[in-house]
């Protein structure tokens, strides 16, 4: 039809190239699309500033041309990877976005809880599935969670990346796990200390994160749970919870 304005996309913030801070692709060279909008309320969340409807004023709607062209503009034209978080980008419009950067040569890993499914995610380089365990207050529907494995169609890469604080959560992890024998999984230890509304400094629990780690190494290695990988969030080490990076 003529005189519509195509689909926009809620956006938070466009920052990068970083690198990845979390996961399977740790230390890659990343631009990060953090969309506006959550459907959970995590308890620990990191990123309040892209869930929380009192940051609404600071989303924009954006047409897939204009993220594009902020995404090139931070690459400097040269394809990188470009992971689309949030919020959960799941309930955004993204697959045009991502047929845009892939005519250009750039991939594109997604975060998400499981929440929502989309078509798209067959699109995808990589999916990223972080279903939340008990400590986040959040209750896993599983059926939604299996509905996002069968849109991505085995396409992309796909890992499960599962926060971790306690007892209850590795239990969860341990399931989840259990559930789907096909993925790699990553366990990420929590970090307590989500940014207060207005300082980006505010100094993180390093000393926490890393008790957290080293219980987690001592849990899996006890259990023989030898496929499994235990990485800290990098960038919350170089950087705190700071924005941006
Ligand atoms: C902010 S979320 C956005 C994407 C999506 N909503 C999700 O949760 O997967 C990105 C990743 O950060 C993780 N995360 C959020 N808060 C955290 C915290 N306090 N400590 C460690 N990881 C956290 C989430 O579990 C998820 O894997
Ligand atoms: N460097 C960096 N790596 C990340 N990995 C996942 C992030 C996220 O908040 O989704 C994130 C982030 O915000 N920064
Ligand atoms: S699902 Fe992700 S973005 Fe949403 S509240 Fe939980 S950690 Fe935050
Ligand atoms: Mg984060």
């Amino acid at each position: 039809m003529t005189g519509m304005r195509p689909a926009e996309i809620r956006v938070s913030e466009i920052f990068g190239p970083t690198i990845q801070g979390e996961g399977a692709l740790t230390g890659l060279p990343t631009v990060f699309v953090r969309t506006g909008g959550c459907d959970y309320r995590c308890s620990w969340c990191d990123s309040l500033h892209a869930v929380d409807s009192a940051y609404r004023d600071e989303w924009r709607a954006l047409t897939v041309e204009e993220v594009w062209s902020e995404v090139t503009r931070l690459s400097g034209g040269v394809p990188v990877m470009v992971s689309l978080s949030g919020g959960n980008p799941a309930i955004q419009p993204l697959g045009e976005l991502i047929a845009r950067g892939h005519r250009e040569g750039y991939r594109f890993a997604l975060e998400t809880q499981g929440s929502v499914a989309r078509d798209w995610f067959a699109d995808l380089d990589m999916l990223v599935l972080s279903p939340k365990p008990p400590s986040s207050g959040m209750e896993t529907e599983w059926d939604d969670f299996d509905a996002c494995l069968r849109s991505s169609r085995g396409k992309p890469q796909t890992a499960l990346k599962i926060v971790v604080f306690d007892d209850a959560d590795y239990a969860y992890a341990r399931a989840a796990a259990a559930r789907h024998p096909q993925l790699p999984v990553y366990l990420q230890p929590g970090n307590h200390t989500p940014p207060p509304p207005d300082d980006d400094d505010a100094p993180i629990d390093i000393d926490g994160v890393m008790e957290r780690m080293r219980w987690l190494v001592d849990r899996v290695i006890a259990d023989k749970w030898f496929e499994v990988r235990v990485l800290p969030q990098l960038h919350v080490l170089i950087w705190g919870n700071r924005r941006g990076v």
